[in-house]
């Protein structure tokens, strides 16, 4: 289906973000829609993560407004959402497993039974491959397996968005094509939100490609291709 016919998910009209006398983001507006995939790029500060966090809730802009709405059409206080921040912001000496990490992604579903859980975050860990550390504890964990976990809890709830930071961070070529599966299985049916700096695989997938430098640039061109970031 056009991306125009599609329901829009999220609106944003007017947002800016400014952080003490400094301004990070102004002027945006964006609608994302059901089914978008979302390709997010741009300099390093350009503001792709505060666009994240605004649009998830996780930060307040100074400007302009939010808008979420339900599929149809009438708006909705929230959205279900699995997220992959950029920052791991899980303390290393929180006695946590992989296990534990990755099912805390199903804190927010309801009535669910814990053999559901246990068997969804099996599922889980074999789709990240973590099966063999599911008891380790996650602060002796190397970076990348970190990385694994987190994507693990933001995939969990089947959430109809998924957004990532930078999910190609840390890990191995290996993965990173396991990433690339998991995406285009997910494309199409859940709304993907996704920052990277490393576009060529994911500008393919993607349907609509935004590049943030203090504002948003849409990219209107079908055939675009995101090949590095605006300098
Ligand atoms: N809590 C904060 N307090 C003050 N300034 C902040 C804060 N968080 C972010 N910033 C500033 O906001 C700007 C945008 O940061 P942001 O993390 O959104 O950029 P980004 O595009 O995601 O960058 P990168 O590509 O390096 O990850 C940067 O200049 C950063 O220093």
């Amino acid at each position: 289906m056009d991306k125009q016919q599609r329901p829009v998910l999220i609106s944003m009209r007017g947002v800016g973000l400014r952080h003490g006398l400094r301004r990070v983001l102004s002027g945006v507006d964006l609608d994302i829609h059901r089914g978008d995939f979302m390709a997010i790029t741009g300099p390093n500060g350009g503001g792709k993560t505060s666009l994240l966090r605004i649009i998830l809730r996780l930060l307040r802009p100074s400007e302009g407004e939010v808008a979420y709405f339900a599929a149809d059409g009438s708006r909705a206080d929230r959205l279900d959402v699995g997220y992959l921040p950029q920052k791991n912001t899980i303390d290393s000496h929180f006695p946590l497993t992989v296990s534990e990490v990755v099912a805390s992604g199903l804190l927010g579903c309801r009535g669910m039974s814990r053999k559901d859980v246990e068997e969804r975050t099996n599922a889980i860990l074999r789709t990240i491959g973590m099966e063999r550390h599911a008891s380790q504890p996650i602060g002796r964990l190397s970076g990348g397996q970190v990385q694994r976990s987190l994507l693990g809890r933001a995939l969990i709830s089947e959430a109809p968005l998924l957004i990532l930071d930078e999910p190609l961070s840390y890990v191995d070529k290996h993965f990173e094509q396991r990433i690339y599966e998991i995406l285009r299985e997910k494309a199409g049916n859940t709304t993907i939100v996704l920052v990277s700096h490393e576009m060529t695989a994911i500008a393919a997938m993607a349907t609509r490609h935004i590049i943030v430098d203090g504002t948003v640039h849409v990219c209107h061109s079908d055939n675009h291709r995101v090949v590095c970031d605006c300098g």
